[in-house]
């Protein structure tokens, strides 16, 4: 796609003030080649959670998280240039850097999502998030108001990621969240969401720990269900979702690219701190 050209505005969610979604942000051959990049990636890339893992590409965070930059993989930097488009969006154009320096890359199997979080102070409210291999169903939630209530799912203390890796993903706030998602979206494979002002500061999102994702005949339109419907590329998910069906999941990979505003000072000047 021709990025020079984007207008984030012709991708605006309905119903939304600040979030995008680009069907098609990457061909085909792009996301062969990043899947087959990350499969090969050596061992001590990985890291293992509990339920999924995941690599780190741009460095670490700091415990007062400052980001010790390391190059990305020069394959989301030269080919194909995913920070390069991603910039040239204008996302970030308000941040630190006017473009994402650290990314979370996910691996989902079938079964595998992630827990309502936030992804908290570290970064830019910013996030831009490419789909590699399957579609996801993501849920966007916002705390309960009403706190008298019985049981409910609570905020997990970084539900998203590891802490010991720094970053991310963690609000820890405990608050309850209300289990009802305010807005859903499918990302298809090779898109593009971003999630930007009180979806990103305010709110959380997660995506179901599920085989396949089943969409009921249940009264509401298509566009209630899914808000990113009317954009959607893939047929076969648009009938599902207006018609009642289910879609398998397959593995993912999401790309989720952030700016950490604060970088900790350069490599000589960090040595000479740490030996003091
Ligand atoms: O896989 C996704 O699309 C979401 C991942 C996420 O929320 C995170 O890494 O903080
Ligand atoms: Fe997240």
């Amino acid at each position: 796609m021709s990025s020079k050209t984007i207008d984030l505005n012709d991708y605006l969610v309905p119903g939304t003030a600040n979030t995008y979604y680009i069907p098609e942000f990457i061909t085909e051959d792009e996301e062969e080649y990043l899947i087959r990049k990350i499969d090969e990636a050596p061992q001590p890339w990985w890291k293992r959670l509990q339920n999924r893992r995941l690599q780190i590409w741009g460095g670490d965070l700091t415990a007062k998280k400052a980001l010790i930059p390391q190059d990305m993989p020069s394959f989301v930097t030269q080919y194909p240039d995913i920070i390069g488009r991603i910039r040239d969006t204008g996302a970030f154009k308000s941040s630190a850097h006017g473009q994402p320096n650290h990314v979370i890359m996910n691996e989902y199997a079938p079964g595998q999502g992630i827990m309502p979080h936030e992804d908290g102070p570290a970064y830019h409210p910013v996030v831009a998030t490419l789909s590699l291999g399957s579609h996801a169903v993501f849920h966007y939630y916002k705390y309960k108001t009403d706190t008298t209530e019985g049981a409910s799912p609570q905020a997990e203390r970084s539900a998203g990621t590891t802490t010991a890796a720094g970053p991310m993903s963690a609000t820890g706030s405990g608050k309850p969240i209300d289990p009802t998602p305010i807005l859903s979206l499918l990302l298809e494979p090779r898109s593009l969401v971003i999630t930007t002002s009180s979806l990103y500061t305010s709110h959380l999102h997660g995506i179901d720990e599920v085989q396949e994702d089943r969409f009921e005949a249940d009264g509401r339109t298509p566009q209630q269900r899914i808000a990113n419907y009317d954009m959607l590329r893939s047929q076969q998910a648009k009938e599902a979702i207006a018609n009642g069906g289910k879609l398998e999941r397959g593995m993912r990979f999401s790309l989720t690219c952030r700016d950490v505003e604060k970088v900790a000072a350069g490599g000589g000047a960090l040595f000479k701190k740490l030996r003091g």
